[in-house]
C-alpha cells in the first residue's frame, strides 16, 4: 500500500492558485489510475494526501510501482512550470496481523521518511 503526498504543494497552491492545485490534484489521481490495474484503488486520503491499495501485490512490486508513479508524476506536463509538481511515496506491504491501521502506519513513516531525505523519492519502512 503507498501513501502519496504531493511536495511543496502549498507552494503550488500559493503560486499559481487554489483551482490550479485541484487540478493538479485530480491530474495526479488520473496518472495514477491510467498506470494502475483495474482491481486496485486510489483514494483521497485527507488534505492532498491519496492512498493506494494494491491488492495481491508483493511489497516488492509496489515498491517498483510506487517508483514508476513517482517517475510519471514528476514527469508530467501540469500547464504550470516544468518540474513544479512532484510526490513523495511511502509503500507499506502487508504483514500477518496487520491492521488498516498499524499499515497506514508504515506508509506513513516511509512517506515521512521520503519527505526527510528530500522530496520526490519512493520509501519503505519495515
Ligand atoms: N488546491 C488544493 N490544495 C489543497 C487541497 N487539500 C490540501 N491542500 C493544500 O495543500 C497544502 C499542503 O501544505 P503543507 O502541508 O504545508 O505541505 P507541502 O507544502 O506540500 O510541503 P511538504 O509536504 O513538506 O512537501 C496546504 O496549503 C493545503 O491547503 C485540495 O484539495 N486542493
Amino acid at each position: 500500500m503507498p501513501l502519496l503526498l504531493p511536495d511543496h504543494f502549498k507552494r503550488v497552491n500559493d503560486t499559481w492558485g487554489h483551482l490550479k492545485g485541484d487540478q493538479v490534484l485530480r491530474e495526479i489521481a488520473t496518472l495514477c489510475r491510467e498506470t494502475l490495474r483495474h482491481e486496485d484503488v486510489v483514494a483521497r486520503f485527507g488534505g492532498e494526501e491519496m492512498a493506494i491499495l494494491l491488492p495481491l501485490t508483493p511489497l516488492e512490486d509496489g515498491l517498483r510501482l510506487a517508483e514508476r508513479l513517482r517517475q510519471i508524476i514528476a514527469e508530467h506536463d501540469y500547464g504550470i512550470q516544468r518540474g513544479s509538481v512532484t510526490a513523495s511515496l511511502g509503500v507499506a506491504g502487508y504483514i500477518d496481523g496487520d491492521t488498516s491501521d498499524t499499515l497506514i502506519e508504515r506508509a506513513d513513516r516511509g512517506l515521512y521518511a521520503a519527505k526527510h531525505d528530500g522530496r520526490n523519492r519512493v520509501f519503505s519502512i519495515q
